[in-house]
């Protein structure tokens, strides 16, 4: 049994101690099934990235050219400070510009990364122009008529949106998408009532200067300095603390709140009972969450495995035997987003209770990959 490979392209099983199947790597056939064969082609739409200089746009370059995105030419925007930085893409170089509002003029997809007042301000801007723009941020995930997508979940609220033709499309929060993606499939079989998730968030949710200061606090500490303290107003090596986002009236931090509501707003379901406690770890990329959720009728451990099994987008690393499941490490930089510790819920006499750990990449599928496979919706 091979518990560290990084697993592109093949495809394990073993049996656990429950007699459950231990590890399920997805064959790159099925991880790639939504990609789209191309790249630089004259009938291929015309892109922009807006803050390509950011940890999102350099990780949405990544994503483009490893799917072979179809494009016809590529825009990179940032804010002026970077106007003038140059970077070598898919053979090519490439200078970035200033985001100005006549950027999007015959641009007919914009993949927006550059925080929420950035989107809010040229969001409809670019769309006036008639380019149609898949945001990163949360400026307009809970706009009515603006679709939330995740692929694997909700497609089809893409609806008649197409490159070129304008309008906004949001991509979810990424701690949103990650427990969704482990969530959905066993919601389909057996209906999830409530859903209780704690999470262990990444410095890449907080940007690239966050990830700065987690390396760089990290080698302070074990030089016996005092860690510089610029993003966070505290130590973040080798400590945690509730997610950093402004705490609202009722206790709950904005990130809990956004994965209560835009779950009801995927799921189109506001009856779901959704309770988060968001935590930020010093992880560098990848986002864990422990998720226990009720459902209506009764799912047995095996079933939950078959069905996670054979969901798009999702590995399962379940070895009891070993005492191996998913790690960030395991998630970072795959498209794929790793669910173990599949258990029953032992707090309760019947088998409507679940308990699952879940990995994934909080800039791949928790951000750039997933608003990229949004994009090949366009098309
Ligand atoms: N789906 C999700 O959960 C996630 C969403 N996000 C969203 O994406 C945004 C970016 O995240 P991330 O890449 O990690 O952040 P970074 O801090 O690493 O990058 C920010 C980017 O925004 C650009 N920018 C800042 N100000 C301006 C401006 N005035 N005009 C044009 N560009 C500007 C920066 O350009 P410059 O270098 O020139 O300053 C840079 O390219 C977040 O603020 C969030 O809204 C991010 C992660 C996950
Ligand atoms: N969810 C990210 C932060 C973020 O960018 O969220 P949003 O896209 O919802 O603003 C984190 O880990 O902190």
């Amino acid at each position: 049994m091979r518990h560290c490979e990084r697993c592109r392209g093949f495809l394990a099983t073993r049996t656990g101690l429950s007699g459950l199947p231990a590890t399920v790597y997805k064959p790159a056939a099925s991880r790639r099934q939504l990609s789209i064969r191309a790249a630089k082609t004259a009938d291929g739409p015309s892109i922009a990235i807006v803050g390509v200089t950011g940890a999102v746009g350099q990780e949405f370059l990544r994503v483009l050219k490893d799917r072979d995105f179809p494009y016809s030419s590529i825009k990179l925007l940032a804010s002026a400070r970077s106007a003038g930085r140059e970077y070598e893409w898919d053979g090519a170089r490439h200078t970035v510009e200033e985001l100005t509002e006549s950027s999007f003029s015959g641009v007919e997809i914009a993949l927006f990364s550059a925080g929420g007042s950035i989107s809010k301000k040229f969001a409809h801007v670019a769309s006036d122009a008639g380019c149609t723009v898949v945001d990163n941020s949360s400026a307009f995930r809970m706009t009515e008529g603006v679709p939330l997508i995740i692929p694997e979940v909700n497609r089809d609220a893409v609806g008649s949106m197409k490159a070129g033709k304008g309008g906004i499309i949001a991509n979810p929060n990424c701690s949103t998408i990650i427990a969704l993606m482990a969530a959905t499939p066993l919601h389909r079989a057996a209906k999830v009532k409530r859903m209780v998730v704690s999470t262990y968030q990444a410095a890449s949710g907080a940007g690239q200067a966050a990830m700065d200061e987690l390396e760089l606090q990290t080698r302070e500490v074990l030089e016996g300095k005092p860690p510089t303290t610029k993003i966070f107003p505290f130590q973040y090596a080798f400590n945690l603390f509730s997610h950093n986002s402004p705490m609202g009236p009722n206790g709950y931090n904005e990130e809990e709140m956004k994965m209560v509501k835009e779950t009801h707003k995927i799921w189109g379901e506001s009856d779901v009972a959704i309770t988060a406690t968001c935590i930020r770890v010093p992880i560098m990329r990848a986002h864990a969450e422990s998720i226990n959720l009720e459902f209506e009728r009764g799912i047995s451990e095996e079933e939950a495995v078959e069905v996670l099994s054979n969901a798009p987008g999702v590995s399962i690393i379940n070895d009891r035997s070993a005492n191996r499941f998913p790690t960030p490490l395991d998630a970072s930089h795959q498209d794929d987003v790793y669910v173990g510790r599949v258990r029953r819920d032992i707090s309760r006499k019947d088998d409507k209770g679940l308990d699952l750990f879940v990995c994934g990449d909080q800039i791949k599928k928790g951000a750039a990959l997933n608003a990229v496979q949004i994009a090949e919706l366009l098309l």
